[in-house]
């Protein structure tokens, strides 16, 4: 019986935006018949927090974030290895991934240094708080260490999202992937149309990745080895 296809959804939050993407691209990623689905949280990286205007009702998402997400695990090194597809999910953190994302892939040196990344297939998805606040740059920027680690990117075209066309209205997603926003004070739920690009992310990634799954396998003309010959 051939082996199911393997997707890990590796994520950070701290107020539950980017959980209920998350929620959406492993349903996504779970329609596609044959696909396991992981969803796994980054540890998260303990801050000196300044206490910002409106810190009591952060803190309320924040907890009850916590309890809806008591049954997920912490991401390990070894899902990276389990999984066929990886779909990453942050929140902007000054146009940028958050730090516990960053800190995450910085751990992976040895599976950099081993290729086992290489041919896997990757995707990104984004909670920002205001629509210019860099939801564009946190994807391209957090695309950069998938391209170093050999990754194959999926994004989610115009076709299957047609409200990317809609200028009129405030909502995520963009070619580079599904997106949503908080606002100042946490109130937004992710959209409809948010979370059915999500969904859409996941189920991409995952017929993807069944179609890929063993590329890096298949014996080419060069070693798929980095030192080999450079020591
Ligand atoms: C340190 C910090 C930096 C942030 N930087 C940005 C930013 O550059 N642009 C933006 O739109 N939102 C920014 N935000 C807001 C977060 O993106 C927002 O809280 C997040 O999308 C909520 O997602 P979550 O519920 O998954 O945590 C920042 C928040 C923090 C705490």
């Amino acid at each position: 019986m051939p082996r199911s296809t393997n997707i890990l959804i590796p994520f950070f939050t701290s107020y539950g935006h980017t959980f209920a993407l998350a929620e959406a691209v492993a349903e996504g990623a779970g329609a596609v018949a044959g696909t396991a689905v992981k969803l796994a949280l980054f540890p998260e990286v303990p801050l000196d927090r300044d206490d910002i205007p409106g810190r009591e009702a952060h803190d309320a998402f924040y907890k009850r974030a916590r309890e809806k997400m008591a049954t997920i695990p912490q991401a390990t090194l070894d899902d990276l290895r389990w999984a066929d597809g990886i779909i990453w999910g942050t929140p902007t953190r000054y146009g940028n991934m958050c730090v516990e994302m960053k800190n995450f892939i910085d751990k992976t040196g040895t599976l950099w240094f081993e290729g086992a990344l290489e041919g896997k297939v990757t995707g990104l998805f984004v909670s920002s708080g205001t629509l210019h606040g860099g939801q564009e740059t946190t994807f391209i920027s957090a695309l950069i260490p998938m391209l170093h680690l050999g990754m194959i990117y999926v994004g989610t075209p115009y076709s299957e999202n047609p409200h990317m066309l809609d200028a009129t209205r405030a909502l995520g997603g963009s070619p580079y992937g599904p997106s949503t926003l908080a606002v100042r004070d946490l109130s937004r739920d992710v959209q409809p149309e948010e979370r059915a690009q999500a969904r859409g992310l996941g189920k991409r990634v995952a017929q993807v990745a069944a179609r890929l799954k063993g590329l890096k396998d298949i014996p080419g003309d060069t070693p798929n080895k980095i030192f080999d010959e450079t020591g």
